[in-house]
């Protein structure tokens, strides 16, 4: 790797700007927690930090929403996890910010305020003009060395991603390391047949993927489902009805359905469609072969029979790539393609899961420890998948060259 990791530095006593990715789902009303999934992934970092002053940065959603909130919450959720005291300071480098961080003894963690309560943080910056920011100029001088973790941000060129590895010795936390490793091993090494099973509703992204992964030989085959899937029936000449047509439209993805011809005719035989689906028809689930999509009806599902085909390929792959659920599961009639593909894909020798609302399903389903790695990253590990070299990474490996 080419990144500084946590082993190259000698950390007993120093200060460590630790920056994680907590953004979580969040009870608009209560400001609960939904899912701690990334701060456990988090631990431990944390923990390997334990001989040094660990000052934590992190970010809550965006300016504009209703989840943007201060991180009070987030520091008592890490400090239950952890089991050792977390302090929390409503600053990100004011005057408070900087007396706590430089009264901090070995051992301790102090969490800043959102650092995207500071403007420039929201800023789409390189890592040169990143490093000129006041934020980056502020906080890297609050501590002596810089690690990154938060592989759920590192799609974002923004201040603390890309200017801090500017301005300070850093290395990639444990997790952005094993992030990193674990799906780089898709493109090199991976066990064959590798199936990349693309779903869920983030069409231009899944395009962009099996482009990628076609292209370049990394994928034997893609599978398609979910939204995604209904793209590419529409690209073949199936009609899917009404309802899931116009949600395409909604969606802005029907510019999608051309680079979905492509694919089919540039790799034929490798990409590979539902050939019945299930819709709802009144309050029930009826499966119609994609010939004889009623017009009226959503698609909701892959069909049952259609399930058991693409659980073959599955089943036969060394490796399989998933990201996006087959269909509206949090509808119990709707979540048997979503729950059976995950069910599958779990049992190939080498696994990988991106996207939150898959990784919750799978939580839920209580088959976490059953795949090889459930990536943090929404956006960043789709990202990663399409080929481009995340900002956070190149600014990791730039550090390196400038800091050793
Ligand atoms: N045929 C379909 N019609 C409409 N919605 C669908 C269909 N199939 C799946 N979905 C919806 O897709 C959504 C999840 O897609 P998304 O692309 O956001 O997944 P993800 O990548 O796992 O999650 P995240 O965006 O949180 O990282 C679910 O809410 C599900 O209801
Ligand atoms: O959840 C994520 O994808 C990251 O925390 C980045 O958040 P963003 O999409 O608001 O930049």
């Amino acid at each position: 790797m080419t990144i500084g990791t946590l082993t190259d530095l000698d950390l007993t006593g120093k200060t460590v700007l630790l920056r994680v990715d907590f953004n979580s789902p969040i009870d608009p009303a209560s400001g609960e927690i939904l899912d701690d999934k990334r701060f456990r992934e988090h631990l431990p970092t944390v923990r390997a930090l334990e001989d040094a002053k660990v000052v934590v940065l992190a970010h809550q959603s965006r300016p504009g929403k209703k989840d943007f909130t201060p991180l009070r919450g987030h520091a008592e959720r890490l400090e239950h996890l952890l089991g050792r005291p977390v302090s929390y300071i409503d600053d990100i480098f004011g005057r408070a910010a900087r007396n706590a961080v430089s009264s901090m003894r070995p051992g301790e963690v102090l969490m800043l305020e959102n650092v995207r309560f500071n403007a420039e943080e929201n800023l789409t910056l390189n890592p040169e003009a990143a490093k000129s920011t006041h934020i980056c100029r502020m906080l890297s001088s609050m501590g002596d060395i810089f690690v990154n973790d938060a592989f759920g941000t590192a799609h974002r060129s923004q201040p603390t991603v890309v200017g801090l590895p500017m301005l300070m010795r850093s290395a990639a936390g444990l997790l952005m390391e094993r992030e990193v490793s674990t799906l780089s091993r898709v493109f090199t090494g991976a066990p064959r047949p590798v199936t990349f099973v693309l779903g869920g509703t983030k069409v231009d992204d899944s395009v962009a993927v099996a482009e990628n992964v076609l292209e370049k030989g990394i994928a034997d085959r893609v599978i398609v489902i979910g939204v995604v899937a209904n793209v590419f029936l529409m690209a073949e000449g199936h009609d899917i009805g009404r309802p899931s047509t116009d949600l395409i439209g909604q969606l802005k993805y029907t510019g999608e359905i051309e680079r979905a011809k492509s694919l089919l005719s540039r790799f034929e035989g490798r990409v590979v469609l539902p050939d019945q689906v299930a819709v709802r028809e009144g309050d029930g689930r009826m499966e119609y072969a994609v010939d004889s999509i009623p017009a009226e009806f959503p698609v909701m599902d892959i069909g049952s029979e259609a399930l058991r085909r693409v659980n073959e390929a599955i089943r036969s792959s060394g490796t399989v790539v998933l990201n996006g659920p087959a269909g509206v599961f949090e509808d119990p009639a709707f979540a048997m393609g979503t729950h059976e593909i995950l069910r599958a894909s779990s049992k190939v020798p080498f696994s990988v899961v991106g996207g939150g609302h898959t990784a919750a399903v799978i939580e839920k389903m209580g088959l976490e420890s059953a795949f090889t790695h459930i990536s943090t990253g929404g956006g960043a590990c789709i990202e990663f998948l399409t080929g481009k070299k995340l900002p956070a990474v190149a600014a990791l490996e730039r550090s390196k060259e400038i800091y050793g």
